[in-house]
Parts: C-alpha cells; sequence; structure tokens
C-alpha cells in the first residue's frame, strides 16, 4: 500500500493537518503512527483505512477488506452486541457466518451479547469495536489507539491479532500516543509532526529463537498456534537438522 503526495485539511479553508505525505507499506508490514495529541495521527489512520479522502495526492493498492477501529467507538446506536454484529457482516458481505461467533468468544464478549451498546463500559464498546472490524478478516486493519481502554487480556490480545493479520500477509497501522511500541515487535514507527510523518527503523527489540520439535503431522497446527500468540515463526523443517 502506498500513500502518494497526500496532503489533507479539515474543509476548504481549514489549516493542512497533513502535507504531501509519501508513505511505502508492504504487505506483511506494521506501521505505529506516533506523534502528540492532536498532530494528525488519526487524520492519518483515517485517510489510509478511506474513511477520509485525501484533498491532494492519493493512497494506492489499498488491500481490502479493511477493518476500521475508531479511538472511540460510536455505543450510541438502538442495537445489541449480537444484533450489531451480524448487522455489520451483513453489510461488509462477510462470507464465513461463523465469524461473528469467533470474535465475541475470542474477545471475551459472550456475556454481552444481548447487551445494549449504550449499557456497555468503555472497555467492553472498544472489544465491540475490534470485534466489527475482525469479522470480516481484514487485508488491513486500522487501529486507532487500540490500548485506550482496554483490560488487561484484551490488551495482550492485540498484539496477537495484529501477528495473524500481518502473518496471512495483511497490513496493519496502530496509532499509538504513549509509544507503546515494544507491544509490536518488528513493526516500523512512522512519526507525525508539522504536517510530515517521517518514516522510522523497524524495531526489532530483543529476540530469541526457541527451537521445538512436534509430531511432522501437527507442524502446521503448532506454527499456526505459535503466530496466533503473537510469534513469529522463522522456519519450519521436516527434519531436526543441526
Ligand atoms: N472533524 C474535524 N474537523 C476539524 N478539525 C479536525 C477534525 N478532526 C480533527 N481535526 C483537527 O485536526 C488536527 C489533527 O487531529 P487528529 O485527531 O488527527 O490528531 P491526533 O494526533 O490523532 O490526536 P489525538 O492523539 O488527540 O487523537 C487537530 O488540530 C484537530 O483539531
Amino acid at each position: 500500500m502506498r500513500l502518494d503526495g497526500v496532503s489533507y485539511r479539515y474543509g476548504r479553508r481549514g489549516a493542512w493537518v497533513l502535507r504531501d505525505v509519501s508513505l511505502d507499506l508492504p504487505a506483511g508490514g506494521t506501521a505505529v503512527v506516533l506523534g502528540r495529541n492532536g498532530v494528525g495521527k488519526s487524520t492519518l489512520l483515517q485517510l489510509a483505512a478511506g474513511v477520509l479522502r485525501p484533498s491532494a495526492g492519493a493512497v494506492r493498492e489499498r488491500p481490502g477488506p479493511v477493518g476500521w477501529v475508531p479511538e472511540r467507538f460510536p455505543a450510541d446506536q438502538p442495537f445489541t452486541v449480537d444484533g450489531y454484529l451480524a448487522a455489520m457482516a451483513r453489510v461488509q458481505r462477510v462470507a464465513d457466518p461463523a465469524a461473528v461467533g469467533v470474535w465475541i468468544d475470542r474477545l471475551g464478549l459472550t456475556p454481552y451479547r444481548a447487551t445494549r451498546l449504550g449499557e456497555l463500559s468503555k472497555g467492553t464498546a472498544q472489544k465491540v469495536g475490534l470485534a466489527q472490524a475482525l469479522i470480516p478478516g481484514p487485508r488491513l486493519l486500522v487501529l486507532d489507539e487500540p490500548w485506550e481502554g482496554l483490560d488487561a487480556a484484551a490488551r495482550d490480545l492485540v498484539p496477537a491479532i495484529v501477528g495473524e493479520v500481518t502473518a496471512a500477509g495483511g497490513i496493519v497501522l496502530v496509532s499509538d500516543h504513549r509509544g507503546e511500541t515494544g507491544r509490536l515487535p518488528g513493526a516500523t514507527t512512522w512519526t507525525v509532526a508539522g504536517g510530515t510523518v517521517t518514516p522510522g527503523e523497524a524495531t526489532p527489540g530483543e529476540t530469541a529463537i526457541i527451537e521445538i520439535a512436534v509430531p511432522a503431522a501437527e507442524a502446521e497446527d503448532a506454527a499456526a498456534a505459535l503466530r496466533a500468540a503473537g510469534h513469529d515463526v522463522v522456519a519450519v523443517r521436516a527434519k531436526a537438522s543441526v
């Protein structure tokens, strides 16, 4: 995916929030968008997700479906959790009807299926926001401040989810005003300031290699489970070779 000379301002006479931004993000890549409050992180994410259209320039080769998780999930809607997620799945023409149940279960939303959105706590509402973005199996997942308001278990789930989307060749963009990039090893950084965006180095962090042996027939499942837990599976070999 590529941002090609993207500029943006809210309204024709508004100040430019972003000017002539050109960025590349390869398939399987993650970018963490950093910057002070109000510099334009959300604006950049919404342009990337296609929620906003650039005032000038273009976003090219955007993969789909797109999963967009806003900073604040708009909970003032007259739906139950079940009703809302089923409706979103229909709107997004989700082929796999089991996807709704899978994400309700993984995000711990089962006790709230019949609860109206307006009655949810902020953290639970954020999980519904995550679920609606994940149900279509996004190839581009855009998360605006995903750590905010989530409980510890859900926070830990975010890196695993990011790992799954990128392992399948998808792209993930995450904004983070606290700079918790350490949660997403291997991500590149995009730092927003003064209307421009500066790409940084990938953040490999400290890594270690663990070699494990599993029955050959279970290798695929084991690798998938490791990826699901947010780990980088470097290699799968048929035989132990030293
Ligand atoms: N709908 C809007 N109409 C007009 N101006 C807006 C609108 N949304 C954002 N802005 C302005 O655009 C600028 C960038 O806002 P944006 O929300 O993208 O920043 P941010 O870096 O995501 O901030 P935060 O970390 O507080 O979420 C700010 O000056 C903001 O006031």
